[in-house]
């Protein structure tokens, strides 16, 4: 069984203070990990930007306008802090025995029009062969078109669960998935079930946020769930339910 898990930025970080890990969710996150790979399911984890990669893509504009010799300095410095997040997370499924191996996204993935135009699967089926843990992320890329783009997360884990064949992707998000309206609000209910023909959920996009918040991401996962493959989007609490698809309070995404 193959799982490809989007670690939500929101999951791993602190989304309204910049640079700031939620290292009890880090740690959590990867005893769920080491559960999952001893139960001998194949595992593929995306994670996202929060904290410190939305800030500083913001700050440069990375995601719009012209190239320049600043956002070459943008492009460099998004780069370092995805890398410091990405091994913070490495770090813990290391310690806990997962063979966790750092992807850098923007060595095998460019853009065209801020879409997503090459990317190199073979390479991530190869160290899944090899019984390893890919450990990919949202990150700064080469953009064809205009440079530089953001490439999101969310749709590196949807393609990535389409081209590999995926029984499931999971998007693990900091709500515990997803509300008729923002989670804040004391008559938020939490829906079991989204479809791409039904209404959809009232949302709150936080300023910080580069890629379009939870209207992207569900739109990556009603694509995925169109082409065949299982989507749920829900907490960490029940990851594992998300994967061998039991029964939880989570939400799946159907595909009409
Ligand atoms: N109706 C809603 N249902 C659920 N969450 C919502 C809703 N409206 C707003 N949100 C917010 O959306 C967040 C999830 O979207 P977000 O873009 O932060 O995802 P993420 O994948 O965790 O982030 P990142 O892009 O940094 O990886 C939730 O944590 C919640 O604060
Ligand atoms: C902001 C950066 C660099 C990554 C964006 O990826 P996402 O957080 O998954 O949308």
């Amino acid at each position: 069984m193959l799982a490809v898990i989007k670690l939500g930025g929101s999951v791993v970080t602190e989304k309204t203070r910049p640079y700031t890990l939620r290292e009890d969710n880090i740690n959590l996150f990867a005893d769920k990990t080491r559960q999952l790979y001893n139960e001998n399911i194949e595992v593929v984890i995306v994670h996202g930007g929060g904290s410190f990669g939305h800030p500083t893509a913001a700050k440069y504009s990375l995601g719009s306008s012209e190239f320049s010799r600043i956002k070459a300095y943008g492009f460099a410095e998004t780069r370092y802090w995805m890398s410091y997040l990405n091994l913070k997370i490495i770090e813990e499924l290391l310690s806990r025995g997962v063979p966790a191996i750092s992807v850098q996204t923007s060595a095998i993935a460019q853009t065209r029009n801020r879409q997503l135009h090459r990317f190199n699967t073979e390479v991530v089926n190869a160290f899944l062969e090899r019984m390893l843990v890919p450990v990919l992320y949202g990150d700064a890329v080469i953009d064809v078109t205009y440079g530089v783009a953001i490439l999101s997360g969310d749709d590196i884990a949807a393609y990535l669960a389409q081209e590999l064949r995926a029984d499931v992707l999971v998007y693990l998000i900091g709500s515990g998935g997803v509300y008729d309206r923002p989670p804040g609000r004391p008559d938020a209910r939490l829906l079991r079930e989204i479809r791409p023909s039904g209404a959809l959920p009232q949302t709150s996009e936080s300023a910080l946020d580069v890629t379009g918040g939870l209207r992207h991401k569900l739109s990556c996962a009603f694509s995925a769930a169109r082409s065949g493959v299982r989507v749920a989007i829900g907490g960490l609490t029940y990851l594992r339910e998300m994967v061998l698809g039991q029964d939880a309070p989570y939400t799946r995404v159907l595909p009409e």
